[in-house]
């Protein structure tokens, strides 16, 4: 039996009766401010902000918003089924979360949390290599969920090969490998804050626990934390890398692997040449290229270029069901979510994640039955006008 996630409006809805409000709102659009108020600005402004000017942030944001869709009626709606076949797993929803570092910056309980939010609703967690919590601990707070971890690929070739050896023992199966960060972009809202937070070693876990990584170090990390810290900094990406590369992932890794960031079809087509799985079209959530081409703008011409060869995820600026309808109709499998389950994060821990999820998928549900759909598959271009057509 299918879940029916429109059940949480309803949970919500019956609290009404009694006068309970929600610990957090449902309007997720609230969480940044809320989440500023008990934090701080240092954090959340590391969290919220993005490249440059924060031009393709809110790019991301009006291509999304441009889009409306075009609901119908009269097609019995009355089972729906939101699961996704994805990357040959079943999954009860075509949502994940994003690969977020350094989330100890949020919470105490950090990535184990946010993992155990998505296990407890079905949906993968992907971890970040710049988690501040080794991967191995995560794993266990996985417990039987899907495992899927993101390489920010090392410049030291045993280091990348050890992460790759320790995903796969660790139970790790899909592999999604981030293109677009091998430099961190100009951010000035981190700049002007002097909030930098892998500069005091947050988010380097899986490094400083790692023996290849180690034995790159003249010192023991506790003799030298500093240096430690710039042995990361100068090895966490490799700028020299081009296509041809991949094919040291490709033998490294058996199962699926996922390139993250892609935005040109012709990049999705370079992918699908070098035995790629899948793509997420992405640009990192505007935090990387600023003026850059919104996500939702550059995925259809993606789907046709390898729809029919690779999986296409898509994220960067998902905020509400309407806009998970939105990537589906446009070609994307499944979404990623980031900055929203992050606020979700700081504000209730493992709580604040899971009501995320709930609200996300609750209003995803509802949206495809408002519009006429049982569920992802039947969605399509055909459902969506652009405002002012
Ligand atoms: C604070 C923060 C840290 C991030 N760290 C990573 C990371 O370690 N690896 C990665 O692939 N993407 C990282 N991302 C990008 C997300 O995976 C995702 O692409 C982006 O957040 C999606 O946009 P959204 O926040 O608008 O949903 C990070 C994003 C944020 C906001
Ligand atoms: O801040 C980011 O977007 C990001 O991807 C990152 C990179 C290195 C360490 C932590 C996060």
């Amino acid at each position: 039996m299918a879940k029916h996630w429109a059940d949480f409006q309803y949970e919500i809805y019956l609290n009404g009766m009694t006068g309970a409000v929600p610990r957090l709102p449902t309007d997720l659009s609230r969480l940044e401010e809320l989440t500023e108020r008990r934090l701080g600005p240092g954090p959340v402004g590391y969290v919220a902000g993005s490249a440059g000017d924060g031009s393709t942030a809110r790019a991301n944001r009006a291509a999304l918003d441009r889009r409306r869709i075009v609901p119908r009626m009269l097609r019995d709606v009355h089972e729906r089924d939101l699961s996704v076949e994805l990357l040959g797993r079943q999954l009860p929803a075509p949502l994940a979360l994003a690969p977020v570092g350094v989330l100890s910056i949020m919470h105490p309980d950090a990535e184990p949390a946010a993992a155990r939010a998505a296990a407890a609703q079905g949906v993968p967690f992907v971890l970040s290599s710049a988690s501040s919590t080794p991967m191995e601990q995560v794993a266990e707070a996985m417990g039987d969920a899907e495992r899927w971890f993101q390489l920010y690929w090392p410049k030291d070739v045993e280091v990348a090969r050890s992460f790759l050896t320790r995903a796969k023992a660790a139970g790790y199966t899909a592999l999604v490998v981030t293109l677009d960060t091998p430099l961190l972009s100009w951010r000035p809202r981190d700049l002007d804050q002097a909030y930098l937070p892998f500069l005091h070693g947050v988010g380097t876990a899986n490094y400083f626990s790692d023996p290849a990584f180690r034995a790159g170090l003249a010192k023991p990390v506790h003799e030298d934390p500093n240096a430690a810290v710039m042995h990361f900094v100068g090895m966490f990406a490799d700028p020299a890398k081009t296509w041809p590369d991949l094919a040291f992932l490709r033998e490294n890794w058996d199962g699926p692997i996922v390139l993250k960031g892609v935005c040109h079809p012709d990049d999705a087509r370079l992918a699908a040449d070098a035995g790629m799985d899948g793509v997420v079209v992405s640009n990192h959530g505007g935090r990387q290229v600023a003026g850059a081409v919104a996500a939702a703008d550059a995925l259809p011409g993606v789907v046709r270029a390898v729809g029919d060869r690779l999986t296409v995820l898509f994220d960067s600026g998902v905020r509400t069901g309407d806009d998970v309808f939105k990537a589906l109709a446009l070609g994307a499998r499944a979404v990623l979510v980031g900055r929203p389950y992050v606020y979700g994060l700081g504000l209730d821990g493992q709580a604040g994640v899971e009501h995320v999820i709930r609200c996300l998928l609750a209003e995803l549900d509802l949206t495809l039955a408002l519009s006429g759909h049982s569920g992802p598959g039947t969605v399509g271009p055909d459902d969506l006008t652009e405002a002012g057509a």
